[in-house]
């Protein structure tokens, strides 16, 4: 057994198009989900136009030179987007051996200082002071004369991806026996209003978040990372051990046929995740791993720096996001219990799921958490030393 379950799945999704594969498909994601824990998957739709137009340019964004890539750094964005340069982020107390740009779902400002501020309110009142609120925000561009095309392009993978996204949730929704669109929900798209001065007066008091509220639109993070060649044949750390805690899902784009990609097998074993040209890696993440009480495990991976005699390793995150302002349990409560029940039947004895802390239970809670452990110059000069206090201990 051991045997099988070390090969990492890999999903032709244009298996859904015909009823006996689709069953063979859906059984192979059931394996993945609950037994592997990752998959690769093929013929998924997002059009070779989308990807190749995003990773072109890739070369010629990292290229730019440092004062103009500093323009965009992260310190200007209360929203942890923009740059950051080499080995800046740390991974269980190390380097990682890479430089980044964070992009996300273009979206306009809703967090205010005050809740009663001037601004923006929702039709159905969400309290905008809250923290969090501040994760979304606009892009910060690089120069488009210098950088032709890219938002253009950046836009086309986003919503490519984004669709293939909302699919590949259909398919989970499919493999774990409950109607489809059970998620829908959580991705739709909900109109912003701005309201006369004298509305806002008179609903200021009702101003919280509510069970029956539909939801924001999520923010999608999508990082572009590059692994430079380092010195060390081996060890190098391009990011150290982790698991996604930026969505939902992660869909994986390795740009090239680099090597590097690592993922944990349910045995205890590192396996590469080597580039299969085409495809996308599907990891999933902390939120995911927490709604279903631990019976798809988050997946922990990392990445080991190219060596030496190594080309230039690019890869693109796509983090599908949920709306900040969701708990765990609201989420928990649309999974069905015999797939809950799956982690009590699997490992009765692993106690040690990192589910997510009841301190952190709305995702944007927890997402900023996690900006602020990892950017905390970012969280100082936006959120301020108590709310840094507050997040890192
Ligand atoms: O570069 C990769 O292949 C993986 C990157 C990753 O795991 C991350 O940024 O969370
Ligand atoms: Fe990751």
């Amino acid at each position: 057994m051991a045997e099988s379950l070390e090969a990492i799945p890999i999903l032709d999704l244009s298996w859904t198009d015909d009823p006996v594969r689709k069953d063979k498909l859906l059984q192979q994601l059931r394996s993945a989900l609950f037994e592997v824990g990752f998959l690769y998957i093929t013929n998924h739709g997002v059009p070779h136009s989308a990807i190749d137009g995003l990773t072109r340019l890739l070369p010629t964004l990292f290229d730019l030179p440092s004062v103009i890539k500093e323009k965009q750094t992260k310190l200007n964005s209360p929203h942890f987007l923009g740059y950051s340069g080499f080995a800046e982020e740390v991974t269980l107390g190390q380097q990682d051996l890479r430089e980044q740009f964070d992009f996300a779902t273009e979206l306009p400002v809703v967090y205010q200082e005050h809740s009663s501020s001037e601004g923006f309110q929702h039709k159905e009142r969400r309290d905008f002071s809250k923290s969090f609120w501040r994760l979304r925000g606009p892009n910060q561009w690089p120069p488009e004369d210098l950088v032709p095309g890219f938002r253009n392009a950046f836009m086309s993978y986003h919503d490519a991806v984004q669709q293939l996204s909302y699919r590949f949730v259909h398919l989970i929704e499919e493999a774990f026996s409950i109607p489809v669109g059970t998620f829908d929900s959580f991705f739709s798209r909900d109109e912003m209003v701005v309201q006369p001065a004298n509305d806002r007066e008179n609903n200021h008091h009702n101003d919280t978040v509510g069970k029956s509220q539909s939801p924001l639109a999520p923010q999608h993070r999508i990082k572009l990372v590059k692994y430079p060649p380092t010195p060390f044949s081996d060890a190098g750390q391009g990011v150290g051990a982790h698991k996604d805690s930026s969505g939902w899902l992660t869909f994986l784009y390795q740009v090239g046929n680099e090597k590097g990609l690592e993922v944990l097998s349910s045995s205890g074993k590192w396996l590469p995740a080597s580039p299969i040209t085409g495809s996308f890696v599907v990891i999933f993440g902390n939120a995911f791993e927490a709604a279903t009480e631990g019976a798809v495990k988050a997946t922990v991976h990392r990445v080991v720096a190219p060596g030496p005699d190594s080309n230039d390793r690019y890869s693109i995150p796509f983090f599908q996001g949920l709306p900040l302002d969701m708990t765990v349990s609201e989420i928990r409560s649309v999974i069905p219990e015999h797939v809950r029940s799956l982690r009590k039947l699997r490992d009765a004895n692993d106690g040690v799921s990192t589910f997510l802390d009841p301190r952190w239970d709305s995702l944007g809670e927890s997402q900023l958490r996690k900006w602020i452990r990892s950017h905390k110059d970012v969280g100082l000069k936006w959120y301020g030393s108590d709310a840094v206090e507050y997040y890192t201990h």
